[in-house]
């Protein structure tokens, strides 16, 4: 049986970029890791040594940076456009480039009811995501998203109904809290959308359902968070989440003397229930 070469691809992974704006009177900043993977003909380079079709991994992180000061002023998702054309563009032994773009939000500092023009605060664990591919026929495709998103409610959600047996010792209820690090990934229907506009309003329409919605499983929340960004936005084509069940668990108080009316509970890292889903159209 003949050996050859299957699936492969290469590139550069995690080139961090910042950058900052400079306006008149105030400053942006951004940064953002991006990560460059290439697919094409790349099989000589494996089976011969030949690296006359591959491009270095380190001329990819240059061009990261080469290219930023004049098109990484706008969204990612704008940015990864930018690199993929670069790369299929200029290699005709790509057939597809792949970029990942995951953001770090810095907040302007805010004080007296003004915003500070220079200094910022950093976002915590919520990261804003982009992946752009394109192929050398020119297909495009855009992946938008977000990780590290922590949602919490304290009323709206419980978990019953569940089948029980000799291993079951969990307690139905109808008023628990409801906590996850919500990660979420939507493929967009073009590659010509106001990408800002639309991740703004996809985030706020998840935060409200997830805090509107009567839960009655982190799966039926799941799914009426996916089912309500399609509804809203008809230029997602499916969205995909994951929603890992971030236990809090109500602290037994009776050998205090004490009834724990659902306010005292012990919050666990581990284990957790991991959920995740996509939801379609059609
Ligand atoms: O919303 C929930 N989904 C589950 O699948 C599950 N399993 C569990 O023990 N608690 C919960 N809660």
């Amino acid at each position: 049986m003949p050996i050859k070469l299957a699936a492969n691809a290469y590139g550069k992974n995690a080139v961090n970029l910042s950058r900052v704006i400079r306006h008149a009177g105030h400053h942006e900043f951004r940064q953002v890791s991006v990560s460059v993977q290439l697919t094409g003909d790349f099989e000589a380079a494996h089976t011969l040594g030949d690296n006359s079709l591959i491009l270095p991994t380190d001329t990819q992180k240059n061009t990261v940076y080469a290219l930023a000061k004049e098109h990484f002023t706008g969204t990612i998702e704008a940015y990864g456009l930018v690199l993929a054309r670069h790369f299929v563009s200029r290699n005709p032994q790509v057939s597809k480039a792949r970029i990942e773009l995951l953001e770090h939000g810095w907040q302007r500092m805010h004080f007296d009811g003004q915003d500070h023009p220079h200094a910022f605060t950093g976002g915590g664990s919520e990261k804003r995501r982009a992946v752009v591919e394109l192929t050398a026929d020119g297909t495009t495709t855009v992946w938008a998203g977000l990780k590290g998103l922590m949602l919490l409610k304290t009323a709206d959600s419980g978990f019953v109904g569940y089948p029980k047996d000799e291993y079951t010792v969990l307690p139905e209820t109808t008023d628990r809290i409801l906590a996850t690090e919500c990660e979420a990934e939507w493929e967009y229907i073009s590659a010509d959308l106001d990408f800002e506009a639309l991740y703004q309003k996809i985030r706020t329409g998840l935060l409200r359902t997830f805090s509107a919605h009567q839960s009655l499983s982190v799966q039926h929340t799941l799914y009426a968070i996916g089912e309500k960004i399609l509804e809203q936005n008809d230029e997602v084509k499916e969205i995909s989440l994951i929603m890992p069940n971030k236990h809090h668990i109500p602290f037994n108080l009776t050998p205090f003397g004490q009834e724990n009316t659902n306010e005292v509970f012990v919050a666990t890292d581990a284990p957790f229930g991991y959920i995740t889903g996509t939801v379609v159209r059609g």
